[in-house]
């Protein structure tokens, strides 16, 4: 009976070393493309290393990114954003954080421990609140969907996963879209942003205050009578700034920065542009502190 099986496995034996010898021979090409591709996203995580170390905010992806390479070709990526008249970041999409259909567990819960390519953190399992699938049966893991996320040479999403999403450039933003009606303000000669800068930098007192009087506490009602162009306050962070001296210079218009004259200016200030800082902007135009409604 031994015998027997040491003559099977013996006449089998040599077979199969040949057949994976053949899959070396005839594959040489197949194993060279592999190897490029290794190298390819070896570099391209150099290139990610070289931009994170730049700490100037590039465009979304980068024009020489390896996310906008790999990209090339794809239905949904838009290659010249100004020509399509959309940015970027549109034209790819944010990770979603919809769980997506998985078609290889497996796979999914490679993707979960170890993360997606580039410098991102791995999700963990801190992250379930993402979504959870138990993997083999016991322990659950997180799931983060990056498939819209423009993939890697390693891990481009299957047709059915990606058909699944919906498509980023179906989506357009109401913001965006506000944007693109609106007018550019055409500011007069003398009042761009450089020349507000020259002249909050000279030092002068914008306050409209008489000189030598300390900051004030104003209240609402006060605040109310001080809603004309000639005599403009508003309240910001719980500070009260004569708007007149900026109003020209404002970059949106005097008719909306007038939206905020007389009143608690911070909510449509936020909404507007929360990125723009006020308090080092009109600090030469601080009158004093809002006195808060029901405090004397
Ligand atoms: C009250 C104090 C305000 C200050 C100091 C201020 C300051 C600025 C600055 C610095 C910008 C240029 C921002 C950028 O390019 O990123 C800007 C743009 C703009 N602001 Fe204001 N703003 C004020 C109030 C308002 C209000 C109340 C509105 C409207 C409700 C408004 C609407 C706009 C708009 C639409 C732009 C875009 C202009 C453009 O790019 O064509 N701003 N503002």
């Amino acid at each position: 009976m031994a015998s027997l099986w040491r003559s099977i496995v013996e006449s089998i034996r040599p077979e199969q070393s040949e057949s994976t010898d053949q899959v070396d021979r005839e594959a040489p090409e197949a194993n060279e493309q592999n190897d490029n591709q290794e190298e390819q996203a070896d570099d391209s995580s150099e290139e990610v290393d070289i931009i994170a170390d730049d700490q100037t905010p590039p465009p979304f992806p980068a024009l020489n990114s390896a996310q906008r390479a790999s990209a090339v070709g794809e239905a949904r990526v838009v290659d010249s954003p100004r020509d399509q008249g959309q940015s970027p970041a549109r034209a790819m999409g944010p990770p979603s954080l919809t769980p997506a259909p998985q078609r290889n567990p497996q796979a999914s819960a490679r993707t979960a421990r170890q993360g997606p390519p580039g410098r991102l953190a791995p999700a963990t399992s801190s992250t379930s609140g993402l979504g959870s699938q138990p993997s083999n049966g016991s322990r659950p893991l997180p799931v983060f969907n990056f498939s819209n996320v423009t993939p890697s040479a390693r891990s481009r999403p299957t047709p059915q996963s990606s058909s699944s999403l919906p498509a980023p450039t179906t989506a357009p933003s109401s913001l965006a879209q506000a944007r693109r009606k609106r007018e550019k303000v055409a500011l007069e000669p003398g009042y761009s942003q450089l020349d507000w800068a020259n002249l909050k930098n000279s030092g002068k007192d914008l306050s409209g205050r008489p000189p030598g009087v300390p900051p004030v506490r104003i209240t609402l009602e006060e605040l109310k009578k001080h809603s004309k162009p000639e005599d403009a306050w508003t309240a910001l962070g719980g500070k009260v700034y004569n708007l007149t001296p900026y109003l020209r210079f404002h970059p949106g218009g005097v008719k909306e920065t007038m939206r905020c004259a007389g009143k608690d200016g911070t909510h449509l200030f936020n909404i507007t542009h929360m990125w723009v800082n006020y308090d080092r902007m009109l600090a030469n135009c601080f009158i004093g502190y809002l006195v808060p409604p029901g405090v004397n």
